[in-house]
């Protein structure tokens, strides 16, 4: 489980996020949606601690990452993994090697440890035949499920994901939505996923944060999202086509 309480976070006059208290939960899909600008991205940098808050805490599983130093930060970061937006994998580095890179940076298993672990996360995610292959080569799908495969080298008990299926196509999208579901359950991992995408919603939102200009603007599931009193969330919803078509047939 991560724990935030009371987060602030500012960049000079400009107040980004506003006494943010969530709890994400392991094991489940944990999805921070809410408006372009609305501070996301912010949240998220801010849990991994690429930004650092002005004030409140982050806990990982009752561990405060706020009150670290520098090398008890670097432990806990070894139990995250990453899916940048975009993939962003090292365009120069073949599949295998991309995969590998957190593999020879943080670990200390031998090389056909290493080479093992490379096949079973390229195999868990459904590449096979690519080891060789640059990222250029392979679909942005394709692209995305080694993002993932490098994102779980490591075995992490944190899975952090922005805009996992930003510039794919709505069925490719599901795919990934579903694997990445698939793998929080299986290694039991705390997952928290920004989107945009309200498909993304109804398909893996088992708990729903809407992040509205700053402060925590609700939170519930995804059943619960259709039935909601609140204005500000309901206008980010309905303003998406599916949505639209979803209220029009009710
Ligand atoms: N490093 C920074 N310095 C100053 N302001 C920043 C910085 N990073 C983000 N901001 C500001 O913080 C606000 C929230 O940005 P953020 O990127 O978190 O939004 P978002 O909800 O992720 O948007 P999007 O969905 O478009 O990615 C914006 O006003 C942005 O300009």
């Amino acid at each position: 489980m991560i724990e935030l309480k009371n987060i602030n976070k500012s960049f000079g006059e400009l107040d980004v996020l506003n006494d943010i208290s969530i709890q994400f939960e392991a094991g489940k899909t944990n999805l921070i949606i809410g408006q372009s600008g609305s501070g996301k991205t912010v949240l998220l940098k801010s849990i991994i601690g690429l930004h650092e808050v002005d004030n409140g805490h982050i806990y990982y599983d009752d561990r405060d990452f706020t009150r670290m130093n520098f090398s008890e930060k670097k432990l806990i970061r070894k139990e995250m993994g990453m899916v940048f937006q975009g993939g962003a994998l090292f365009d120069s580095m073949t599949v295998e090697q991309n995969v590998l890179f957190p593999l020879n940076m943080f670990s200390d298993m031998n090389e056909s440890q290493k080479m093992e672990r490379v096949n079973f996360c390229l195999n868990r995610v459904n590449i096979k035949d690519a080891n060789h292959l640059f990222p250029a080569e392979i679909s942005g799908g394709m692209q995305k499920r080694v993002a993932i495969a490098r994102a779980i080298a490591l075995n992490p008990k944190y899975l952090f994901c922005d805009e996992p299926n930003s510039g794919l196509d709505p069925v490719t999208a599901i795919l990934i939505d579903n694997l990445i579901q698939e793998i929080t359950k299986e290694f039991n991992m705390t997952t928290i996923i920004n989107t945009h995408d309200m498909n993304s919603v109804m398909e893996i939102g088992e708990k729903i944060v809407f992040i509205n200009k700053g402060h925590k603007g609700w939170e519930g599931t995804k059943d619960e999202i259709f039935n909601t009193d609140n204005d500000s969330l309901n206008d980010f919803v309905f303003a998406s086509e599916l949505f639209k078509k979803i209220k029009k047939t009710s």
